[in-house]
């Protein structure tokens, strides 16, 4: 591709070109491990490095011209006002828009991102259409399957993986969409079909600094929906969304929604609930256990629904999906000593509180939560956690997440700030002796909510320091443990 093809588009944000228009480039990158031959390097100012000061090995390496914030010597380069902006522009053009040859669908909101955005692939490949997905727990680019540290990659990447996908005839892309990546502009060049917001509580508090511009880096998604496009919005929103031109529409338990849900029956083998909709009363069976997921469904019925699907269709569909790693997953083996045992990603005040009153409607024994905050994020919302734990669990077990660099101690402290007085609440460092302790307490009948951390394979103590843990296993190989030593009775 040659230079003059994307100084149209980078326009607005060009402050010098210091380059022969007529050269070309083969590949576009903005990150010094992947470079080809004749590479446009893109460099920026980042919240840890930059790569300004990088151009030499970038170039050794096979980049010919570079994208910059600040002039450099040597290399021809176009000057930019914002390089987020610049990529997510270069990126657009290089790959042809290949959203506009897919039905795209992007899911933001504090919590049931992933589990919306699952729920659409597993209905896809119900149908038997092909399409990829991306997010947290899992990136599936037409059947390549690999994790990203981030929830949404890079402008390059998304657009490199939507190219991939419609070359090879796939027909959707759905994507998790994060505060984080909407004002980085990481998406700003995407349009969707669809977009969904599943609902804005409080996150992310760190980086946003105020709930105001949260919400407001979530809401942006709405600007980028393609002329046709419509929104799919929690009814609660409603009076956030901007007097704009766009089709919205609401779900909730709200009367006043589009998809109002109602009547949600909650047991161990999942949510049955009733669905007030523009082709008429539905009923809805799921797996998925927690009321809340009657959110997640409905918003992905709505999307598919909106787009033409038949609504009988999409909800049999639904059906068979049994959800997703870590998000009220529940361990069996837990049985084998008449307890229930729950993992979960609650992460946030309004997840941990939503997963607590969930399982509360699945026993008459006790909820022995255990639970942590992770470092590097939002410190106000960990008295928060700390409070609804102790309010609505009948023991908590705080104990260490992801402490990120930060000291697990002082975490625990901040959480137990909040922790209601007079409730059965009490400390431990070390999470697997949490969890062990938990289950050593339950009696017949109870359940325990392992927390926070979900799926997650890692607990990262700092970014040299990361050991393997997954909840999962660690319930497990403590209940085998228990069971061989005759610690418990079993069912
Ligand atoms: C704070 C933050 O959001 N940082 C994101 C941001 O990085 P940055 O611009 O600050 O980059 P940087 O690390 O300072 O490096 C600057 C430039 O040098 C380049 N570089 C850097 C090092 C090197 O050796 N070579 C090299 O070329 C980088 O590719 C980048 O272009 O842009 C990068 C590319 O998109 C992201 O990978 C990176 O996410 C970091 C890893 C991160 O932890 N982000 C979290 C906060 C985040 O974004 N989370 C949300 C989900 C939140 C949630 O819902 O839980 C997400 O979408 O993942
Ligand atoms: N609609 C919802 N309302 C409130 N809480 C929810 C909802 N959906 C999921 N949760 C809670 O949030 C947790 C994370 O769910 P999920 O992974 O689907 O969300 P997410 O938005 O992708 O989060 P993240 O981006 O942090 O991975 C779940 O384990 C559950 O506790």
């Amino acid at each position: 591709m040659k230079i003059k093809e994307i100084l149209k588009a980078l326009n607005s944000v060009i402050l010098k070109v210091n380059c022969d228009e007529n050269m070309e480039f083969d590949y576009i990158s903005s990150n010094s491990k992947d470079i080809k031959e004749n590479t446009l390097f893109i460099c920026r100012k980042g919240f840890n490095f930059d790569s300004h000061k990088i151009v030499d090995d970038v170039a050794r390496n096979g980049a010919e011209i570079f994208i910059v914030e600040e002039e450099i010597e040597d290399y021809p380069y176009i000057l930019v006002v914002d390089s987020r902006i610049a990529e997510s522009i270069i990126a657009d053009v290089f790959f042809q828009k290949p959203y506009e040859k897919l039905i795209t669908f992007g899911v933001t909101g504090t919590n049931g991102k992933t589990t919306s955005v699952h729920l659409f692939h597993h209905i896809m490949h119900q149908f038997g259409i092909k399409g990829s997905i991306s997010g947290t727990v899992l990136n599936d680019i037409m059947g390549d399957k690999f994790y990203h540290h981030n929830t949404t990659p890079s402008a390059i990447e998304i657009t490199k993986n939507m190219f991939k996908t419609v070359i090879e005839d796939g027909k959707y892309y759905a994507m998790e969409v994060s505060s984080h990546a909407l004002s980085q502009y990481r998406v700003e060049s995407i349009r969707y079909d669809i977009v969904g917001i599943t609902n804005i509580t409080r996150d992310h508090l760190d980086f946003h600094q105020t709930f105001e511009n949260y919400k407001r880096a979530k809401l942006h998604i709405l600007n980028l929906l393609k002329p046709n496009g419509i929104a799919i919005v929690n009814h609660e929103l409603i009076h956030d969304i901007p007097k704009k031109n766009i089709r919205v529409v609401t779900f909730g338990t709200d009367n006043n929604s589009d998809y109002v849900i109602h009547e949600i029956i909650s047991n161990w083998s999942g949510i049955f609930f009733k669905l007030k909709t523009p082709f008429g009363e539905k009923k809805v069976v799921s797996q998925l256990l927690g009321d809340f997921n009657a959110f997640n469904v409905t918003l992905v019925i709505a999307a598919l629904v909106e787009i033409g699907y038949d609504i009988d269709d999409v909800i049999s569909a639904i059906s068979t999906f049994r959800g997703v790693d870590g998000r009220l997953e529940i361990i069996s083996e837990a049985k084998k000593l008449g307890i229930e045992i729950v993992i979960d990603f609650a992460h946030t005040p309004d997840a941990l509180e939503k997963a607590i009153l969930s399982i509360r409607k699945l026993t008459k024994g006790r909820i022995i939560t255990v639970f942590g905050a992770g470092g590097q994020s939002d410190v106000g919302k960990r008295p928060m956690m700390g409070e609804i734990a102790s309010k609505y669990s009948d023991i908590c077990i705080i104990t260490t997440d992801d402490p990120r660099g930060e000291d697990p101690v002082k975490i625990i402290k901040d959480i137990e700030e909040g922790v209601v007085s007079g409730s059965l609440s009490l400390s431990i460092i070390d999470r697997r002796e949490a969890i062990d302790t938990a289950i050593t307490l339950a009696n017949r009948g109870d359940i325990i909510l392992i927390a926070g951390r979900g799926h997650e394979p890692y607990q990262v103590f700092d970014e040299n320091y990361k050991v393997p843990f997954k909840d999962r296993d660690v319930a497990i190989d403590i209940i085998y443990k228990k069971i061989n030593k005759g610690e418990k009775t079993f069912k």
